[in-house]
């Protein structure tokens, strides 16, 4: 499945518990060799009483507590195959709730609040404000970067506010962001352009993965930073590579509601002897120009 191009290998592992070791999942993620993912997603039973319990693997086989398109996409199966219009899903990061019509394409997951406190990000040292933390990286008196918001969503994020996200060389300087000692558990880098009122220009390095189509709890993110700092009001289009997600940092009760579209690209087996794999079934159809293919 994919998010905006955020894209998913997602296992149903219900009924058969699923647990692979970070190099398959690595062999599976890669691109030249593999199927191919950002993320790999694990529905399972909830331990709790949500529809599911959804585990999260960055493509590198590492394991992560927050994924906003993947909750998306689960959110699509759950609301899918139970008839009804919402899905609860369980996270390591908590009990998330999805929103969606009977047959929906479009799903809005509340993500609950942002975590703001150095803390819960979590930095390496204490900073009283995290709408701007202290890094940078470049020359001292000519930082190419510096003083990024910094915003968990469940996972960390910092933020760099610039007027030309395609000004700097992402694939370049992600790295060395992710990996900075004031995140103690790295973190996904976001590049945000304010362009209009309301409207922010996005591109991100996942941890994890690297550039990325799109990544939903940076969408977020990057909205409740702009809320924070006046760049923005509570509601906001995040434009990201695959396209547009709308964001509501929502007054009334603090949690960030997530909108945006879902595909599914195919149904597929895999051997996990020799991690061959086929396809089984087609995806979503898409419509063109009045066309279906
Ligand atoms: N693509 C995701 C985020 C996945 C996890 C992230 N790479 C991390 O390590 O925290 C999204 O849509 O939020």
């Amino acid at each position: 499945m994919n998010g905006l191009g955020n894209d998913f290998l997602v296992w149903d592992a219900r009924d058969e518990p699923l647990r692979l070791d970070a190099d398959v999942i690595a062999k599976l993620g890669d691109r030249e060799t593999g199927i191919g993912f950002d993320q790999m997603i694990t529905v399972e039973r909830s331990p709790s009483g949500g529809d599911a319990f959804m585990r999260i693997h960055n493509c590198d086989g590492t394991q992560v507590d927050a994924c906003g398109n993947a909750t998306r996409c689960v959110g699509r199966l759950l609301i899918e195959e139970s008839g009804k219009d919402f899905a609860t899903i369980e996270t390591n990061a908590g009990l998330l709730h999805a929103f969606g019509s009977k047959t929906p394409r479009t799903i809005t997951v509340d993500m609950g609040k942002p975590r703001l406190e150095w803390d819960q990000i979590p930095l390496a040292e204490e900073f009283a404000d995290t709408r701007a933390i202290e890094l940078q990286i470049g020359p001292i008196d000519e930082p190419i970067l510096h003083t990024p918001a910094a915003v968990s969503m469940g996972n960390p994020h910092g933020i760099f506010w610039v007027d030309d996200i395609e000004a700097y060389d992402l694939s370049k300087v992600g790295p060395l962001l992710e990996h900075h000692p004031v995140f103690p558990e790295s973190a996904n880098i976001s590049l945000a352009h304010v362009f209009a009122p309301n409207e922010i220009r996005v591109k991100v390095w996942e941890r994890g993965v690297g550039l990325t189509e799109a990544c939903g709890t940076a969408a977020c993110a990057v909205a409740v930073a702009a809320a924070r700092d006046s760049k923005a009001g509570r509601s906001s289009t995040i434009h990201l590579p695959g396209g547009p997600l709308q964001i509501e940092w929502r007054e009334s009760d603090d949690h960030v509601l997530m909108t945006g579209p879902t595909e599914v690209e195919f149904e597929g087996e895999i051997d996990l002897e020799t991690l061959q794999w086929s396809k089984t079934g087609p995806g979503d159809e898409v419509s063109v120009a009045g066309a279906t293919e």
